[in-house]
């Protein structure tokens, strides 16, 4: 056995590990970091990096079927969904030295391609190597959740995992689950000419505002994607190729393929927990807000710290670990001004608290402020008008955002910093934007929350009376 001793050890090399180490390396610490799998994790391999570069491909498709409300001639396009495969796999290949071995061993980090375990509070095991660390970060991700649905396990189905590699252009595309990897692939395969049926046991894009998310919705739907929602699959039946979907009300969809795409399942098996003292929920590792586990030398960053599972949250999390663990600084999560955003056409975001969430929290002290997309003269040049901002507002201050409609994602990095920053609508006001852009949409709506104060106010009208008869 080869003993390692090392300042921080971070177990799984993803969004958020390799954030903390490339972080924790250049500003001095000894690192050691363990990946068993995939350099880079699920965003680059099987996530975020795959799904939108297909996407980009169905954007391509869509746009050479739609063209004629531009004055340009509508063409069937030529799908070749095995090439948008290889598109995929080729962008994945141009990021993927970010990520790699060599660029982390060039900033000093000790790369070791093995699963990690731990043998006791402070030691963790990988092939041949004992690591002892002051401090070891956890970070070891999640995989797609496959529930007990009678029939499953004898029939063929694709994760995210395996969904990339496909070469041939499913027929009809089943989805089970309707978050936002089965909408982002419904309509992504839709548009590359699959038939797409997806199946929701609750509500499809539940987690975000009910009234921004319909706008996603119609779109989804006009396009030709059949959204079966309050159906729960309850039994999977067939082969590859003619596969049944049965939901508890006893409807029966058909397909030829099948995408599970309902929730994640920390990564917690292989790491033997239990020998460090490190306690877990259903979610992932317990941790307190800044992060820290049942063991005050371990932490859990990103999707196993089971909170909000993005890319940009675990690195949110790599931050914090990073103050705490190597300068001893207090840092403390907060998810005020944490966006998300679904890359369908059109996007939908949400920084902060929703307006139900609002609501609760706040009570009549909250405004929602409105901006009808319809209304920017940018996007009625590009024919994108459908959209939405809503803006949660209490005394003067946003406290959530829920936009659906063209570059709804672009749109909510600005709210992120007003949230963060804790400004005001009077601040997101006094910005000038160019015109005509979509982000002037963030200026417009802070408008709409001004105008009744300004123009629907007697004692404005008032004053603006008495001044000008005085006026020379
Ligand atoms: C289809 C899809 C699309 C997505 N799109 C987006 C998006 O557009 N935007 C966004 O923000 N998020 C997106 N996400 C979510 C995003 O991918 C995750 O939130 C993010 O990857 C989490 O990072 P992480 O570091 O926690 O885990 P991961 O990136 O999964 O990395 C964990 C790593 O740990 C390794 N590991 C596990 N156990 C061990 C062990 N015992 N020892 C050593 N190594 C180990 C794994 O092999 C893996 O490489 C998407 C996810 C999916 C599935
Ligand atoms: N654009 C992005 O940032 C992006 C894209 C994809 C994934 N992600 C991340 O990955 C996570 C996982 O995505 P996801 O879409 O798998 O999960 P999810 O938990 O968001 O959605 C899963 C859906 O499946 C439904 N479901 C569960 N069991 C079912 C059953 N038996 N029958 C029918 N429906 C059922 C649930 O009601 C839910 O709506 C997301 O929460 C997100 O954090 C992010």
């Amino acid at each position: 056995m080869k003993k390692i001793k090392t300042d921080i050890l971070v177990i799984g090399a993803g969004s958020g590990g390799l954030s903390v180490a490339a972080g924790a390396v250049q500003m001095g610490a000894d690192v050691v970091l363990l990946e068993g799998h995939k350099m880079g994790g699920d965003c680059l391999n099987y996530g975020c990096v795959p799904s939108k570069a297909l996407i980009a491909s169905s954007k391509a498709a869509y746009g050479q079927a739609h063209a004629r409300r531009y004055g340009v001639a509508d063409v069937t396009p030529q799908v070749d969904y095995a090439a948008a495969k290889d598109h995929v796999k080729g962008v994945i290949a141009q990021i993927a030295p970010v990520d790699s071995v060599e660029r982390f061993e060039g900033l000093g980090v000790r790369v070791i391609r093995e699963f990690g375990r731990f043998v006791s509070e402070s030691e963790v095991q990988a092939g041949e190597h004992l690591i002892s660390a002051r401090r070891i970060v956890i970070a070891t991700g999640s995989s797609p959740l496959v529930p007990p649905i009678p029939g499953l396990d004898e029939v063929p189905h694709e994760t995210n995992e395996t969904l990339f590699d496909l070469r041939e252009r499913p027929e009809h595309l089943l989805i089970i689950g309707g978050g936002p990897i089965g909408m982002e692939m419904a309509q992504a395969h839709r548009r590359l000419g699959s038939a797409v049926t997806v199946i929701e046991g609750a509500k499809a894009l539940g987690k975000d505002d009910p009234e921004t998310a319909a706008i996603v919705l119609d779109q989804l739907r006009a396009e030709g994607i059949e959204i079966v929602e309050e159906a729960a699959a309850a039994e999977v039946r067939g082969q590859a190729g003619a596969i049944e979907v049965e939901v508890e009300d006893g409807r029966v969809f058909k397909g030829s393929h099948l995408l599970m795409a309902v929730g994640r399942n920390p990564n917690l098996d292989s790491l033997d927990l239990d020998k460090a003292g490190v306690e877990t929920t259903k979610a992932g590792v317990k941790v307190d807000d800044s992060l820290k586990s049942t063991n005050r030398r371990v932490y859990a960053i990103g999707d196993v710290a089971g909170g909000l599972q993005f890319t940009h949250v675990a690195g949110y999390h790599a931050g914090i670990v990073i103050r705490s663990a190597l300068f001893g600084l207090p840092a403390k999560t907060s998810t005020a001004h944490i966006p998300w955003a679904t890359y369908t056409a059109p996007e939908l975001a949400q920084v902060g608290l929703t307006e139900a969430q609002a609501r609760a929290a706040h009570g009549d002290r909250l405004e929602v402020t409105r901006f009808e997309f319809a209304h920017s003269d940018r996007l009625i040049t590009e024919r994108e008008t459908a959209g939405l901002i809503k803006v949660m507002v209490v005394k003067g201050r946003p406290v959530g955002v829920s936009i659906a409609g063209h570059q709804a994602g672009e749109l909510a990095n600005l709210w992120s910093l007003v949230i963060a920053n804790k400004l005001k609508m009077k601040h997101v006001a006094a910005m000038v934007s160019p015109y005509p852009t979509v982000g002037e949409i963030n200026k417009r709506a802070a408008g709409a929350y001004f105008s009744p104060r300004l123009f629907d106010n007697p004692t404005v009208k008032r004053i603006v009376g008495l001044i000008q008869r005085w006026v020379p």
